[in-house]
Order: structure tokens, then C-alpha cells, then sequence
């Protein structure tokens, strides 16, 4: 390499480092949820990249708190045990059986491995359960399939959410990371979509920003055709495009549009099969994936 070639390089790192730099400022402080899912939990390499992204984002002065998924990992122990699995309207059907496998696999299995990859950095990462400090109370709820209600047994909706745990975590510079099992008011646990959930506690915590982690790169206005990615959408057009939306889409979304509906200034979609796309959102002024926000 010659000395012009390796001062080009050293210019676009210099250059890459100062871009942040209004968002440094403009997010200086700020708490962000961060779902955690799809592609990005199951490759280890990806797994790695994001865990230093969360340690990144607290040492530039951001707040991040995590709220993992799981239905994969869920799904292949199920299997493991001889117990079926099946989903309704997008949401798994959980006997008392696959309940406990649920929480088990959420909260003792991928939560303690992402912890354990944040804390290899530094002891930042404390696990928490939906269960603990009153932090989600449920509400069971039902799936829809063709518009009609489907009991899908211990599945739940958040019901109310007690920061005060996440609080005191974050006070103390920690990032918590959040398993989505709650219990209802009598003490029935019950699974909670981790996008929906994610979406309520970026509610309570007044989160300047919701970043939802997936396998696409954004959301599609007329999935699959892949030259109609959005950059942006406002609640309004989101509210329209929701009915045409397919599954695995339709509870993501939601979360982003109750989010943004309820006060967070902007959701996020972001690819997760990129490593760092939660670094790329915040901190490049075009942003990655799609960005919803207000009306
Ligand atoms: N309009 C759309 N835009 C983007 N993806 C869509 C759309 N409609 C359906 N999808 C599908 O939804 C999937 C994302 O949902 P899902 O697999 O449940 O996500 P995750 O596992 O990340 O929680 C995408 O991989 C894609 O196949
Ligand atoms: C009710 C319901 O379906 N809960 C999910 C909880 C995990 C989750 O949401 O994980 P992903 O984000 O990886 O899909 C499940 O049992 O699979």
C-alpha cells in the first residue's frame, strides 16, 4: 500500500467517525429498546457483532435495553421433547406444557447467552424476566384467524408495565436484557410476543427510539417486490398498509405503530443479517431499514 492509498483510508475512517457526531449529540443520554431476533440470534458471528453494538452504544452515553425473541430456539427444544408446536394468527399456541419450555428457553437459555456475550466486555448485561419486579403483568388474549378470535391458551398481551426494575438497572449503567414471559393478575404465566412487548416497555420507558431487528431488510409496501422497500412510513400509512401485510410482518409492525402511536418518536425495521445494523441505524444519517414515525 502506498502513502497516498493508506491516507485515502485513514481520511474515510476520520470520516466515517465524525458522521456520528450529531447523533452522538442528539442521542446523548437517550434510552433505546432494541428487539433482538431472527438471523441475528442464530448466526454466532452476528450474535457477537450485535452484543458489542449494545456495549458501544452504552459507552457513547445511550441507554440500551434489550427484549429478546426466541420462537425458533422455543420451537426446536419443543421438538427436542416430543412436545408439538403450533402457531395460530401468528402466535404459538401454549398449553401449560409449552409454557414452561417457553420460559425456559427465553429467559434460561437465549437470555443467558446474550448476557453472557454483552458481559464478555464488561460486567453490563443483567437478565431479566417479564415476571420479575412486576415488571410486565399479561392479559390473555386471543389470535385471529380470518377475522375470527382463536383461543391460543397462555398467550398474553401487556397488560401494564412497572419500569421501575429497568430503571434502576439502567441508573446504574447496565443494560438490561428482557425475557417476554409475564405473568397475569392471578399469577398465570403467559407468552408474550417479543415485538409486541418491546413495543409497550419503549412506551413506558419513553424511549426515543424503537429498533426492531429482522430477517429483510425493511418493510416492503408490496412484498416481495423487493424495488418497493420503504425508508419511511408515518403512522397513517402504516395504519392503511397493515391489513395487506403478511405474518410475520403484521405483529412487527403493529408493535412499531402502537410505539410511535403512543409517543416514541420513531421505530425502526433494520436487518439484522447485517452485522452492526443497529450501529448503522443510529448512527449514520441515512439511517438503515425502515423508519416509522408520526403523522
Ligand atoms: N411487507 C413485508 N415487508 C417485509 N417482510 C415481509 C412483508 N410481508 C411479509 N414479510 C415477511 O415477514 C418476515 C419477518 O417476520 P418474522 O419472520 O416473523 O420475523 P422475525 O423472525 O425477525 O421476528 C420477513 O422475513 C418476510 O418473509
Ligand atoms: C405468543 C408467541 O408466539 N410468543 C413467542 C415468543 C418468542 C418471540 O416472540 O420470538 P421471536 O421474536 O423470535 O418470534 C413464541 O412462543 O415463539
Amino acid at each position: 500500500m502506498n502513502l497516498s492509498s493508506d491516507l485515502a483510508l485513514a481520511q474515510a475512517k476520520a470520516a466515517t467517525l465524525i458522521e456520528a457526531l450529531p447523533w452522538l449529540a442528539r442521542l446523548s443520554g437517550a434510552t433505546v429498546v432494541i428487539k433482538y431476533g431472527g438471523s441475528a440470534m442464530s448466526d454466532p458471528e452476528l450474535r457477537r457483532a450485535f452484543a458489542a453494538d449494545m456495549v458501544f452504544l452504552r459507552y457513547v452515553g445511550l441507554k440500551p435495553v434489550v427484549v429478546h425473541g426466541g420462537g425458533p430456539q422455543i420451537s426446536a427444544m419443543l421438538k427436542r421433547l416430543g412436545i408439538a408446536s403450533e402457531f395460530r394468527g401468528g402466535l404459538r399456541v401454549t398449553t401449560p406444557e409449552a409454557m414452561d419450555v417457553v420460559r425456559m428457553v427465553l429467559f434460561g437459555q437465549v437470555g443467558r447467552e446474550l448476557v453472557g456475550l454483552i458481559n464478555a466486555h464488561g460486567p453490563f448485561a443483567v437478565g431479566l424476566s417479564g415476571e420479575d419486579a412486576g415488571l410486565f403483568r399479561a392479559v390473555r388474549r386471543s389470535a385471529y384467524v380470518d377475522g375470527q378470535p382463536v383461543d391460543v391458551g397462555q398467550v398474553g398481551d401487556v397488560e401494564s408495565v412497572d419500569v421501575s426494575a429497568v430503571d434502576d438497572l439502567i441508573a446504574a449503567g447496565r443494560i438490561p436484557v428482557i425475557s417476554t414471559v409475564a405473568p397475569d393478575a392471578d399469577g398465570v404465566l403467559h407468552n408474550l410476543n417479543a415485538d409486541t412487548a418491546a413495543a409497550a416497555l419503549a412506551v413506558a420507558l419513553r424511549a426515543r427510539k424503537l429498533v426492531v431487528l429482522t430477517d429483510v431488510p425493511g418493510l416492503y409496501a408490496d412484498w416481495p417486490d423487493t424495488s418497493s422497500l420503504l425508508s419511511e412510513i408515518n403512522t397513517d400509512e402504516l395504519a392503511k398498509l397493515l391489513p395487506s401485510l403478511e405474518s410475520g410482518m403484521v405483529p412487527k409492525m403493529e408493535a412499531c405503530l402502537r410505539a410511535v402511536n403512543a409517543g416514541v418518536p420513531a421505530a425502526h425495521v433494520v436487518d439484522g443479517r447485517v452485522a452492526h445494523s443497529t450501529l448503522l441505524e443510529v448512527f449514520t444519517p441515512e439511517g438503515f431499514g425502515t423508519m416509522v414515525i408520526p403523522s
